[in-house]
């Protein structure tokens, strides 16, 4: 045995060297023969004579459309004046679109516009672009370098709560249809244009009741554009390149209360765990165990493959072997909050209130818990995962509110819909790659599923890493060139939308 050690152990060796000789060529070869997902833009049309300038009297209207505080703060509790004085300024504001034979104006739930706009060709089913009439309350007035519900331009940017969330594309979208119809232009698709009023608290009475109006007239929507992920500048690893994020599906959620109940009292005679110590120890056990990294086994990494190609090079290298890299690459993504998004269900604490008063033990602990679920997860799993991980029958889980993920829209060359929003953004940004991926957060398209099967949440404008915490945050704000690249993509796609959609495929072609 012993003097056979020195051949085992050069087999061994031998053994270990050609395979990593075969893994390493295997590598190689695929990187470099690894497919391209991106084709080629379209003709640019920067000196396209049709092209919408953020001109004064625009930008003019868009700072008014900003001074509206439409906020919404719970379900079912919102500002009806202001949406009302904004819901009159729009129709003041674009008086071709208001008075034009073509379009037909639904006030539906009492705020929530819904415009049909008739095709000339009866034929083609209809398309529909969605944004919505509301914004998130600001929690830090004094810290924005201009007033929130200014709408104030400053060095290039207009300031204020719906820049990017989404009073953009509302008045991008109309811009768009008040130029083309100025022009005297009849489109041959239908188009709708659906603006809800109470996304930000989950479009019950707002986008759902749009979803039934549109149910009831047996209309079947051959697309549907909703708010969503934007144009990344430096939002991904190793992309160096504009990323146009065409978000193809998105996360479900699950908002949870927990809550604990337990003997309270007076402070000079504390029991040794408390209601708050209760609650407190469930929720770091959340915090402290994340929900498994599922990064590889949804659509994000199809998102990787459209990209691999372009990435730089230790990333190139991961993005075109995934088979053997998947564990390195979801690594990767769990250590920034951004991408760490895209790989697992995320688990955010929103609220936390007990007590009430320095000297009296309270009796109940209240926390909240917002969970965003990754594609391939499910309500049931994240709701046992939580279970066992606060293994505690003292903390209660009561759900507040959940969707499971969405379905997710076809894409690629096989889907008409998605090449032609693809070329559109091309226009706009030629040098752009452009990939499909899902939105890590949700909008009112939830409650259009069952209108079409081909939906995409996507918005038109550029953002950097440092722009993130503008959503929802302190200092919203929007370039001109945003702005004015947001009203002439959605022109574009007017435009585009009245060439024919075909099925390119088996030989033969369907139109949609
Ligand atoms: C690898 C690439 C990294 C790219 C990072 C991209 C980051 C994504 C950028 C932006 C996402 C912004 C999402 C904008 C839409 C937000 C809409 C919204 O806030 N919706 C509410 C809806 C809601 C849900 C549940 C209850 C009430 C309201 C939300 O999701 O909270
Ligand atoms: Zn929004
Ligand atoms: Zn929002």
């Amino acid at each position: 045995m012993w003097a056979n050690l020195p051949r085992i152990l050069t087999l061994v060796v031998r053994g270990f060297v050609l395979t990593l000789a075969v893994l390493t060529a295997v590598v190689v070869i695929r990187t470099v023969t690894f497919p391209s997902y991106q084709t080629s833009p379209p003709e640019c049309k920067t000196t396209d004579p049709d092209f919408i300038p953020a001109d004064e009297e625009r930008l003019a209207r868009f700072t008014s459309a900003i001074q509206f505080q439409t906020v919404s703060y719970e379900r079912g509790v919102g500002t009806p004046q202001e949406l009302a004085k904004f819901v009159r300024f729009i129709q003041k504001s674009f008086p071709t679109v208001h008075s034009s034979p073509m379009v037909r104006r639904d006030v539906v739930g009492n705020y929530s516009l819904l415009y049909r706009v008739e095709g000339s060709d009866a034929s083609l089913q209809p398309y529909m672009l969605a944004s919505h009439l509301d914004v998130v309350p600001i929690t830090e007035e004094a810290n924005w370098e201009a007033p929130p519900f200014s709408g104030q331009l400053k060095d290039g940017y207009i300031y204020g709560r719906g820049t990017i969330d989404a009073k953009h594309s509302l008045m991008g979208s109309l811009e768009a249809l008040e130029f083309l119809l100025s022009r005297r232009h009849q489109p041959k698709r239908t188009l709708y244009l659906a603006f809800g009023h109470d996304e930000e608290t989950g479009g019950h009475f707002g986008a759902k009741v749009i979803g039934d109006v549109l149910t009831q007239r047996g209309e079947k929507i051959a697309f549907i554009l909703d708010e969503g992920s934007p144009v990344g500048d430096g939002l991904a690893p190793g992309v160096s390149k504009l990323l146009a994020l065409v978000s193809v599906a998105e996360k479900g959620f699950l908002q949870l209360r927990l809550e604990v109940n337990e003997e309270g009292g007076h402070a000079s005679m504390p029991r040794s765990e408390s209601a708050i110590g209760i609650l407190s120890k469930a929720i770091s056990k959340l915090e402290d165990n994340p929900h498994p990294n599922m990064f590889g086994t949804g659509p994000e990494a199809r998102m990787m493959e459209y990209v691999a190609t372009e990435m730089t090079l230790p990333y190139r290298i991961l993005a075109s072997n995934l088979w053997l890299f998947s564990p390195l690459v979801a690594w990767v993504y769990s250590r920034k909050p951004q991408t760490n998004a895209f790989a697992r269900t995320t688990t955010a604490l929103t609220r936390f209130n007990a007590g009430v008063k320095d000297n009296v033990i309270s009796p109940e602990a209240v926390a909240v818990i917002d969970h965003r679920i990754h594609p391939m997860s499910s309500v049931e799993e994240v709701m046992e995962f939580d279970r066992k991980v606060i293994n505690d029958p003292r903390v209660k889980l009561n759900v507040i509110n959940n969707r499971p993920p969405s379905p997710t829209s076809p894409y690629g060359k096989d889907s008409p819909t998605y090449m032609m929003l693809q070329e559109t953004i091309q226009q706009i940004y030629p040098d752009a790659l452009v990939t499909p991926t899902f939105m890590v957060a949700n909008t009112d398209t939830r409650h259009y599923l069952n209108l079409s099967s081909a939906i995409y949440r996507f918005n038109p404008y550029v953002m950097t890493p440092s722009d993130l915490p503008r959503f929802h945050g302190v200092n919203e704000r929007i370039s001109v060139q945003n702005y004015e690249r947001v009203m002439n993509f959605y022109y574009h796609l007017i435009v585009n939308m009245d060439k024919p959609l075909e099925l390119k495929r088996h030989g033969h072609e369907d139109e949609l």
